[in-house]
């Protein structure tokens, strides 16, 4: 295909993804099913369009004059995308739609007017930040003044980021092994390494790379990585991890551990759960023990206030990986949100029972929402007497983490990191400690 070609292929995949309301990833795919002839390099550049249009997709709206009730088009949301996203100028995007078989049509006058002066200095805040409006108030409340610029960081592409894994390498190690990829250091993160995207905003294949296959190193946000440490566990602590799902944060945490004390990893999915099983052997690791539940019954009833720390990885609305996907902002709906809260609660009131005196629940969402974070510890905090929020200056401190502290917001109960200050995925954390047993097993 032409790349002229892949521009009308992906403003096809949004005109239908806006008009059956349906996830991008299913438009994409029955495209890909009634286009057989496209090839994977072809599938993968219209998938970057829509997913790129979608990052855009209020602002790029707007400047092509798709205002308030006038339906959008995937042919405004994909011009409208290369004037912002790409920076392409009118000229360039005339000469990408000239009307030759499979190109989208020449460019009316409209159009071509609206594209040469791309404004959005009119805009209101949800239109220049591409995000709902009905969430602006959560979004304001956590960014204040800088509620448009961190809107816009969260409508970027991710970096990709790796861990190396300190139980079998070191990051010199690895940086050396993947130099044709040329990675950096993470800024922020002491075992991180983040590696170039092509033009086309995609990755290399990092999983069939030998040192994948070997176990030195781990496909992990900065972010994500940041907050395993901060959960500082002790290297002889007892350890739940309740949410542990794939195991992203049980493998770092097992790293930050070096392989002592005991880590148990359980989660209310063991379909969730099933990868962590390769994952763990592959990793060497060898201080988790894995929890799968077996029906309705408790994996870790047995554990009843004998953890040091239990880390909360909690379900959340992913709004702080809204760069990893941005279909899912314009898909997120008050319900889910309400659901996720509901969940919230009760893994919170889980943690509670499990924690032994002067033990810690650390919390972590990858959202940006107050209402999923500090809302959601000042109600905790309400109904569990026992618990005491622990400073974000301590969190930091106790994780040697200080550097930290002039990149994160600090919040009420913890602290929350974001693209535009952080330069990661928007992730919350908090820590919560036992204070007093004659409360906490409410
Ligand atoms: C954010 S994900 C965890 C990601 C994982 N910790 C990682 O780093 O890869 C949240 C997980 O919480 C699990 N979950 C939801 N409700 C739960 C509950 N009541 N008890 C335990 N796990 C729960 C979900 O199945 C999901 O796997």
């Amino acid at each position: 295909m032409t790349p002229n070609a892949r521009l009308s292929a992906a403003m096809e995949v949004l005109d239908d993804l806006l008009a059956r309301r349906r996830p991008a990833a299913d438009a994409l795919k029955d495209w890909g099913l009634s286009h057989r002839f496209a090839g994977s390099k072809d599938r993968a550049a219209i998938a970057t369009l829509v997913y790129d249009a979608l990052r855009r997709r209020a602002s790029a709206a707007w400047i092509m004059g798709e205002r308030g009730e006038a339906p959008e088009t995937g042919r405004a949301l994909v011009l409208g995308m290369l004037a912002l996203q790409r920076g392409l100028a009118v000229d360039a995007i005339s000469a990408m739609c000239d009307g030759s078989r499979f190109a989208p049509a020449p460019l009316s006058e409209d159009e071509r007017a609206r594209l040469a002066h791309p404004d959005l200095a009119d805009a209101p805040a949800h239109v220049q930040g591409d995000y709902p409006e009905w969430i602006e108030g959560e979004l304001a409340a956590v960014f204040g003044e800088e509620l448009v610029a961190e809107a816009r960081a969260l409508s970027e592409r991710a970096p990709l980021d790796i861990r190396v894994n300190t139980l079998l390498a070191n990051r010199e190690e690895v940086q050396n092994a993947l130099a044709f990829l040329s990675p950096v250091e993470t800024p922020l993160a002491p075992h991180g390494l983040r590696i170039g995207l092509g033009d086309d905003g995609r990755g290399p294949a990092l999983q069939s790379e030998p040192e994948f296959l070997k176990g030195f190193f781990e496909i992990q946000d900065e972010g994500s990585q940041l907050a395993a440490l901060l959960a500082a566990p002790g290297e002889k602590a007892q350890v739940v991890d309740l949410c542990a799902g794939a195991g992203g944060k049980t493998l770092a945490l097992s790293a930050a551990m070096e392989n002592a004390g005991q880590i148990y990893a359980t989660d209310s999915d063991t379909r969730r759960l099933a990868p962590i099983h390769e994952r763990l052997a592959r990793a060497g690791v060898r201080n988790v023990q894995i929890r799968s539940p077996r029906g309705k019954a408790d994996a870790v009833e047995d554990l009843d206030g004998r953890a040091d720390l239990v880390l909360v990885d909690a379900p959340c609305t992913g709004t702080g990986t809204w760069r990893r996907n941005p279909d899912a902002k314009w898909r997120l709906r008050p319900g889910s949100l309400a659901q996720r809260k509901g969940e919230q609660e009760t893994v919170l009131d889980r943690a509670a029972r499990l924690v032994k005196p002067g033990g810690r629940i650390v919390y972590v969402t990858c959202s940006v929402l107050p209402a999923e974070n500090d809302e959601a510890v000042s109600a905790f905090l309400g109904r569990h007497a026992g618990f005491s929020p622990v400073p974000a200056a301590d969190l930091l401190a106790q994780a040697g983490l200080g550097a930290l502290s002039s990149h994160v917001r600090e919040t009420r109960h913890g602290l929350q990191m974001s693209p535009s200050r952080t330069g990661v995925d928007g992730f919350y954390v908090a820590a919560l400690k036992k204070t007093d047993a004659r409360y906490a097993m409410t």
